[in-house]
């Protein structure tokens, strides 16, 4: 079963106007993981989709949608995979590929019908594409490590970053997953914003009970965001994607814009957030 819901964009002026509610309806994807179906959010943000297969006892297969009007929908778009759940295989042009917890696989345009099966709750995330990159299985001994923060600044984290320049080509799909350490709390801080790239964060690795209080927002006008296990939150353009959790965390970052370079971003220091 194939479920897919539009977000449309969402201007800044308006975005100060929402409440609570308001909010959460533009800038959370909840319920994304559900036993024997694909349920995408279809984003009015650099047409970036993402969202979740999560195949049970049987097999998935992600072919036409029809949001896109293409006979396939990585006819002319890429695609990034993260098994978030346990082993799973994921099937596309001819190729299986067996999906521990924390790989990530990159689909270029296209691939053609995509199956998934196993155990796997894969978190999947799409941006359009001009031409066909090499499909590929990345693990995490292939990622590039980043360590950022201190532990007296609660922001100690590792950045793995996997869709990325440094590792292996795509059109403009950059993809990576940040785990906080030692206690560390505090995840992009200090924040920062990319006017030229949309980007989505998927929290999981969470206790249920937990939540991370994600920040959003232009920079001198910020609201909130309570965010539980596997609850994406889309961050437009003129942004910061910023949180603190009550427990451990990891989340994926997924960005999709003008161009793929991770370190392309305008930082904002905590004393001038407003
Ligand atoms: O903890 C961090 O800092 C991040 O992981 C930052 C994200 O990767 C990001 O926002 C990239 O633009
Ligand atoms: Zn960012």
């Amino acid at each position: 079963m194939l479920r897919v819901e539009t977000r449309h964009a969402v201007h800044q002026d308006h975005a100060k106007t929402l409440d609570t509610a308001g909010l959460r309806q533009h800038f959370l994807a909840e319920n994304l993981f559900v036993t024997g179906e694909i349920r995408l959010v279809y984003t009015h943000y650099d047409r970036f989709v993402l969202g979740g297969a999560v195949p049970g006892a049987g097999t998935l297969v992600l072919d036409k949608v029809e949001e896109t009007r293409t006979p396939s929908f990585l006819d002319r778009r890429e695609m990034g995979i993260v098994n978030i759940g346990d082993t799973g295989t994921v099937t596309a042009a001819g190729e299986s590929y067996t999906m521990e917890r924390g790989d990530v696989l990159y689909l270029g345009m296209g691939t053609g019908p995509v199956s998934f099966s196993g155990a796997g709750r894969f978190y999947i995330t799409s941006a359009p594409a001009h031409r066909t990159c090499p499909s590929r299985l990345i693990r995490l001994a292939d990622a590039k490590e980043v360590r950022l923060g201190d532990t007296a600044t609660a922001n100690k984290r590792v950045i793995n970053q996997f869709i990325h320049p440094l590792v292996m080509e795509s059109c403009q799909l950059v993809l990576g997953y940040t785990t906080l350490l030692d206690g560390s709390v505090w995840n992009t801080m200090p924040a920062h914003t990319h006017d030229r790239r949309m980007e989505a964060y998927l929290y999981w690795n969470m206790d249920e009970k937990a939540r991370v209080m994600h920040l959003m927002g232009e920079p001198t006008e910020t609201r909130h965001l309570f965010v539980a296990n596997e609850e994406a939150a889309i961050s437009p353009p003129w942004s910061i994607h910023s949180g603190a959790g009550t427990g451990p965390y990891t989340f994926i970052w997924a960005m999709a814009g003008d161009n793929v370079d991770y370190t392309d971003m305008d930082f904002i220091q905590p004393e001038e957030l407003r």
